[in-house]
């Protein structure tokens, strides 16, 4: 079978993870994995890790490591046909750790925006809570303003995204993330990215991955999902 391809996103609160990788899956048909939509799939289905991250993510606080990994390590242990992105894990040194240990990446995205971007594109998010489906009014409005696209249901704020609440969460994922990141660079393998606009970084992620996945990536593995 012709080699894998599995990658990571990184980047604070408001970054761009989840529209980029929107843009991988959908250019290279990789299979992304965010591990913010799968928290709240599992929340919404009341299964068991769902209830316990629940109590975590409503303090605003990070779901334990053993938590996050058993979570998405059994997930990842059903897709080991095919080539994914991973997008909001791993978020400690502990997860990288666990997740280095089953699988080798090949190549780790960090996002590096500034404060006020995050800020500016967070104060105009907003969601569509059963699908994880991401809006903007300054970059990707919805057509109805509060509505969503597809299912025509409401659209939501987090309550963290509001400018106050950002500051904490940046200083949080900073601390965080730095060992994370370190880890990745010692690897070789980090790639880091930095504007304030994604349609000015994504021509040269875009050319990255074009130079790293496999050609030959059977039909297979290109599934066209997100
Ligand atoms: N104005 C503007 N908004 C953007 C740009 N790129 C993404 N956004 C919007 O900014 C918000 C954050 O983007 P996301 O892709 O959700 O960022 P994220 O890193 O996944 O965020 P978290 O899920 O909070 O970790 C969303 O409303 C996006 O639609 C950009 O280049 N300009
Ligand atoms: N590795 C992870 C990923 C998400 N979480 C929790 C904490 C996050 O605020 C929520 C939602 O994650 P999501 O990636 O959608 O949102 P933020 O990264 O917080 O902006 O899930 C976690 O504790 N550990």
């Amino acid at each position: 079978m012709s080699k894998l391809f599995r990658a990571v996103i990184l980047g604070p609160p408001g970054s761009g993870k989840g529209t980029i990788s929107e843009r991988v899956a959908n250019s290279f048909g990789l299979k992304h994995l965010s591990s913010g939509d799968f928290l709240r799939e599992n929340i919404a289905a009341k299964t068991e890790a769902g209830v316990l991250a629940k109590t975590y993510i409503e303090k605003g606080a990070l779901v334990p490591d053993h938590v996050m990994t058993r979570l998405m390590l059994s997930r990842l242990e059903e897709m080991t046909r095919h080539s994914w992105l991973l997008d909001g894990f791993p978020r400690t040194l502990a997860q990288a750790k666990v997740l280095n240990s089953a699988f080798e990446l090949d190549v780790v995205i960090s996002l590096n925006i500034p404060l006020e971007t995050l800020k500016e594109r967070l104060r105009h998010r907003w969601i569509h809570p059963a699908s994880g489906r991401v809006y903007n009014m300054c970059f990707n409005p919805p057509r109805v303003q509060g509505v969503d696209d597809i299912s025509g249901e409401p659209l939501i704020q987090h309550e963290d995204d509001r400018p106050e609440a950002l500051v904490a969460r940046l200083r949080h994922y900073k601390d965080v993330a730095k060992p994370v990141i370190d880890l990745y660079r010692a690897k070789g393998i980090l790639h880091m990215f930095s504007d304030t606009e994604t349609d000015r970084i994504w021509p040269y992620i875009s050319s990255l991955l074009s130079t790293k996945i496999p050609t030959d990536l059977g039909d297979a593995q290109r599934v066209r999902t997100h």
